[in-house]
This record gives C-alpha cells, structure tokens and sequence, in this order.
C-alpha cells in the first residue's frame, strides 16, 4: 500500500501522474523509468517537483540517496523548506528529521565541487583546491597573457573578460576555438593562435595553483563521470536524481546526467522551453527536447499546461508574445482565474517618469491594502533601474535589489574572502596577489617574487613566514605574516578566525575606502553569513558558487517581518511570482537590448525574457514605455537620450490584449509642461552674439 496520499489532493491530474510516476509501496522504492515534465510558467514545477520529493520520502526513498539539483542555492533551501512542509502532512515531526537529511540538494556546481572533493585523489586533483569565480578567473587569465607578452601586443589583444568568456563558451558548449570565434567574437578570430596559447597557459597556471573555475567543476565532473567505473558509483550513490529548470542546463550537465545515469531510472527532469534565457552561458534547449529519446523506451513526458499564477488577461497577452517566436515546443497555457483588467501599456515622456508613475503605482496599492513585497519591478539589465532608486530613497520606499552588483563583487568583501582563500590554498596566486598589494609599499614585483618564493615550497605558508619581508613593508608584511600563520594554526576556529582577519584587515580598509564605515558594517554581515556554515572550505565554496543576492549598499537584506518593494533583473526574478509587476523601458534597444540584436537566436532568447517577466505577475502588470531613454556608452556617441519606440514583441496585431494608458493620465493636466514643450531657442546665436 502507498503511504496515504491524500496530502496529493490539490494536485491536478496531470501534477499528480508527475508526483506518483514510479513510487513503490513502501520499502520497495527503487528507481523509476525516466520522466520529463514540461511546465508551462506558473503551471505548478517548483510545487509539483517538491511533492515528488516529498512522496518519495513518504513512500520510503532515502533522503540520503536523492540528488535534487536546482538553478541557485535559494531556489535549493526553498524546495527543501517546501517538501518538510508536504511530508509533515504525513510524517509529523518526522518530516523534518528526513529533509534534514536532505544533503544533496544545491546546484549543478555545488554538488560538482562536493563529489570532486570526495573522488580528489582518484583523479589526480589535491582536495584542498579553492575556486575561482568569473573575476578571478579572468584576473588569473590577465595574469597569463601578461607572462606570454599579449599585454604588449601592438593592435589590441581581447581583454581579461572577452578572453575569459571566450575560453568558457568554448568549454562549456564543447565547441572548437575557431568555430566559437566564428559564430559569436568574429572581431577576435584574427587571435586564435595566441588564445589557444593563452588557454593552455591559463589551464597550466591553474593547476599549478590547485584552483578551479566555476566551468571546470562541470568539466572536471563530466570527465570524472566519463569512467564508467567512477560514473557508475557516483551515480549508485543515489536511486533519484531530480533536476529543476532543465532548460537552462549545458551539454556539459546534460552529459554528467547521462553518464551517472546511463538508462534513466529514478532520473526526473523539468523545465520549460518558453523560459530558456541562458544561452549566453552555452545552456541549450536541446537538452530538453533530446531528452525523451535519449533513452530506450524513451523517458515518459508530462505537460502541465494549467497556470494557476496569471490571470486570464495577463495570461493571453503573455501567450500572445511567446506565441510569435520563431520555434516553439510546449503548448499555449490556459487558467481559470477571471478578471477584466488587461494588463496596461503605460506611455511615459523618459525614465524620470517612469519612476514617479512606477512610485505613485505602488503607493496607491499599498494604501489599497496590498503590501511592497507583493509588488515587483523588474528590469533587463541591472542599471535600469538607477533612476528608480533615487525616486525610491527620495520617497522613503524601502526596497531589496536581486541582481546586479552583488554583495561578494564588493572589493572589501573580496579582500576578506581572499585572505581565507590565501590560507586554504597558499598556491592560490590570484588571492595572494590581491592581498599582498593591499599593503602600502608591495607593488606586483614584489608581490610576485614572494609567491615565487612559496610556490616551490613544500610549505608555502611556512616559506612565506622565513621568506624576507619587502624593504619598504616592513611592518605591515609582519602583521600580514603573522595572521595568515594565525589562521592556519587554527587556534581561533571556525568561524572565529574571521575576526581575526577582520581586525587584521580593518587599518587597510579605513587607510583605502573613504566610505569605511558602511563597509565594515559588510564585513559584520559576513561574520553573520560565516556562521551558517561548518567549515571555511564549505563556507568559501558555496559563496564563491552562489553569492548572495543583496547589493552591498544596503543596510543588508531587511528582516523577514518589514516590508519592501522588490526591484530584480528578469534573470533573477526567474521562478517568483508577484501580485503586481511593473517591467522597465519596454522598448526596442532596452527588450531586446542593444547588445543582444545580433542574431535571430539571441534576439528569440529576448523575447523569451519577456514573456518569463509579463509571466511573473499574478493580478497586475504594467508594461512601461519611456518615450526618451538614456543608454549608456556602448556607442561612439557615448551616454545619451535617444527616443524608444515599443519593442518588436509587442506589434499592432497584439496591441487589443492590452489596455493603453498614459501617465500622468491627462497631459493636458500639467500645462507647465505642455507650454514648455512648445519652447525652441537659439541659444549658439545667442554665444555667438557675446563675442560680436
Ligand atoms: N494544483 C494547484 N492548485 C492550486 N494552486 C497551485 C497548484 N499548483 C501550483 N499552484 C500555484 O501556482 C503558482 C505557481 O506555482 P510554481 O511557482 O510551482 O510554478 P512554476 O511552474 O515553478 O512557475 P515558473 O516556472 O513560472 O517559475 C503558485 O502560487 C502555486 O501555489
């Protein structure tokens, strides 16, 4: 007999069949014929995937042995949160013991890291290794290219973070130098030689330093599981895998999957074709539609179809823009939830008054009852959203921004997390680097002569402590010395030597930041964060992997109880859902954005990050289009205003889903304004005049 299921009785047939797909009685819940589940948006995926989680636990899997990957580190906890919650239903107190043992459930590159540290010595790797993320990387790389002379080149050589994202669209689509020039940095193809030379160099220095970056973590484990002996006993090792939001993995990842799990039993993935908007990181929807027949008999497919987010208004227009993509594989969604309110295409004059209309928006509901965290305002880019804020901080409208600058890109947080870095992996040249030359009187020839120093020693740390102190450091190195041999002794613990490093640390911060003071109130908040975690290595893991959220010019994230509007990249919005969504500058250059009008692939991918914001709003939603927008330095012309029209993915034909409004609501209502738009002046005659 199945556990009782009636905890599964909100569930529609289609999420259930999903839910119950291979479940055995109890004590018999073995592996199950592979599944995929195509949800629409706001079908019910990140519900319907936590009540499989929780069935299966109900009927007996162990949580021990499920492997739950899921696109960021929230997006993990916030499954694990929801299954203790279904399981409770059924188990009581017990739910709570079984979800705990929920280990893994993280991200694609977080469960990398863990298991490469668990195979470490059978492949070679010291499992000791720190990781590197995109800026490191592209530090490491910049390192490199100044070794092989390309820094010196007479025509431009690419920089640190065109050579970077080069070398990781190669790696991660498994795609051959020259083709990947080809298609996307035709301007860099006249460099391929000296690239390849710079990637072998970069991969070389890499290794030497016992680091990894966020690419080779995938391409570490995809070649570890490319052992069938190895692949064989890391897949063992759990009788389901489940993997949310399918549609923005890479060939890499779908490789891995392929080879821990060669027939597909107790395999289970979900995603949406409609919502990829990853590609820029070489995520491909093949994955998706190649899924089904990857495997004999081909995997089962559910599609759930019913939104239960959107009212039907909202719903149809979202329809009506996905559906005018050039390919398209899962059906239109339909709902039940009636309303007869058209989401609104707002006419404004620029950004100033998108602002003061998005403000007077949201006052107006906040008075109506609904709260700032059930609206949203969402954005292509991060630094749309700048006039915004100051409308926001000038009103006294508490907010939260996701996306952007996060709080990790901050310098101070940085030098901090490279001085624990330094002290896991002394070969760690980028970390050493940074630190170093954070004290007055170490330039890079110094600095580099004293990690030359330790890189050949059998105890870098004890090398560093007899190697001699710069002449002109002489105090300061000392000090350096001592706290990183401090910290590698461990008297203090963990998270205790954080302190340590703090105070090492804070007589640089005041002597380099004039705004000290706020950034050390950041390095507080990364004590609280520390203190979550058992270890350095797994605290400096997952937040190199997954950084949080929070910009590092806030007060830090406000408490759960108090209220604020939530301002988010589309890209960071992905999976939430809101009662009111506003989306910024909805006009051509902005959606799709100048940078992304290349191809037809890039210009599709766009029109999906539409469709993923208009399908974020459950009641509301506002389209805003700024007549005059301001861009920022990506032409010759630099910073300017250049008038907008409406984007391409709404066209006449679609123009009847949408009620069209303006604000402020009556022009005419601000005759200043009006008069003064009738204004035209000479003022040049009016210069020239002076001097005659
Ligand atoms: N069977 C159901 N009955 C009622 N409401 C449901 C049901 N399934 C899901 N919902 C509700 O629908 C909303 C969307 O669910 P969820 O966030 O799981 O969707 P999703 O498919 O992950 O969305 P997206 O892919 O767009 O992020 C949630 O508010 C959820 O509570």
């Amino acid at each position: 007999m199945l556990a009782q299921a009636s905890y599964l009785d909100a569930l529609n047939p289609e999420q259930r069949r999903a839910v119950e797909h291979g479940v055995f009685p109890l004590g018999n819940s073995t592996t199950s014929a592979p599944l995929l589940v195509i949800a629409g948006a706001g079908s019910g995926k990140t519900n319907t995937l936590a009540h499989r989680v929780a069935h299966l636990i109900v009927n007996g899997a162990d949580p021990r042995r499920i492997l739950l990957m899921t696109f960021s580190r929230r997006a993990a906890s916030e499954m694990s949160r929801r299954v203790e919650r279904i399981a409770r239903k059924v188990m009581g107190d017990n739910a709570s013991v079984m979800t705990d043992a929920l280990a893994w459930a993280g991200t694609f590159h977080g469960i990398g890291a863990r298991l490469l540290r668990d195979y470490a010595e059978q492949i070679g790797l010291d499992p000791a290794f720190t990781i590197h993320d995109r800026e490191d990387s592209a530090d490491l790389m910049n390192l490199v290219r100044h070794e092989l002379g390309f820094s010196r080149t007479e025509t431009r050589f690419p920089t640190k973070g065109t050579c970077h994202a080069i070398y990781s669209r190669c790696v991660n689509s498994e795609t051959e130098l020259d083709q990947v020039l080809g298609a996307s940095y035709p301007w860099c193809a006249a460099w391929s030689a000296e690239l390849r030379d710079l990637f072998a160099g970069y991969v070389e220095a890499k290794q030497r330093q016992n680091v990894l970056d966020y690419d080779d973590l995938l391409l570490y484990w995809a070649q570890m599981a490319s052992e069938p002996l190895l692949a064989d006993d890391i897949g063992g090792r759990f009788d389901h895998v489940l993997v949310d939001e399918y549609q923005d993995t890479n060939r890499l990842q779908s490789a891995i999957l392929t080879a821990l799990k060669p027939h597909g039993h107790g395999l289970t993935v979900v995603g949406d074709d409609a919502q990829s908007i990853y590609s820029f990181r070489a995520a491909t929807v093949r994955n998706i539609l190649d899924f089904p027949r990857q495997f004999s008999p081909p995997a089962q497919i559910i599609t759930l179809d019913r939104n239960y987010r959107s009212t039907q208004p909202i719903l149809a227009a979202a329809n009506g823009v996905i559906d005018l993509a050039r390919e398209r594989f899962t059906k239109n969604l339909w709902t039940d939830r009636v309303s007869s309110a058209k989401p609104q295409l707002v006419t404004i004059r620029d950004e100033t008054d998108q602002a003061r209309a998005i403000v007077a928006r949201v006052l107006d509901n906040r008075e109506g009852g609904m709260k700032l965290k059930e609206q949203a305002v969402l954005f292509r880019t991060s630094s749309h959203s700048g006039s915004l804020e100051v409308e926001l901080t000038r009103r006294n409208i508490p907010f939260v921004k996701f996306g952007g600058l996060k709080f990790l890109d901050a310098a101070h947080v940085k030098d901090m997390l490279a001085l624990l870095r330094f002290v896991e992996n002394p070969r760690d040249r980028v970390a050493g680097f940074r630190l170093m030359q954070l004290l007055p009187g170490v330039g890079p020839a110094s600095a580099q002569r004293a990690l030359d120093h330790m890189i050949a020693a059998p105890d870098p740390i004890d090398a560093l402590t007899h190697a001699p102190a710069p002449p002109r450091a002489a105090t300061d190195w000392r000090s350096f010395v001592e706290v990183i041999s401090q910290i590698k002794s461990s008297h203090a613990g963990w998270p205790a030597e954080l302190e340590l490093a703090r105070r090492w640390y804070e007589p640089h911060l005041d002597r380099i930041h004039e705004d000290s003071l706020t950034r050390r109130a950041d390095l507080i908040q990364l004590e609280a964060i520390a203190s979550g975690y058992p270890s350095r290595e797994r605290f400096l893991t997952e937040l190199t992997l997954d950084p949080p959220d929070a910009t590092s010019d806030q007060s830090g994230v406000p408490l759960l109880d108090e209220d604020y509007l939530i301002l988010s990249t589309i890209h960071s919005a992905k999976g939430q859902e809101w009662k009111s969504v506003y989306v910024l500058n909805v006009v051509d250059g902005c959606m799709p954005s100048d940078l992304g009008t290349g191809t037809s692939a890039e210009i599709e991918e766009e029109r999906r990050l539409l469709y993923v914001a208009m399908t974020r709003a459950k009641d509301d939603l506002h389209l805003m289009v700024p007549q005059r927008f301001f861009t920022h330095g990506q032409h010759a012309q630099g910073d300017r205003h250049v008038y907008a029209s409406r984007t391409r993915f709404i066209p006449e034909a679609l123009l009847g889903l949408f009620e069209r409004t303006t604000w402020p609501q009556a022009p005419a209502a601000d005759p200043a304004r009006t008069a003064a738009q009738g204004v035209r002046m000479d003022i040049n005659s009016r210069m020239r005049a002076i001097w005659r």
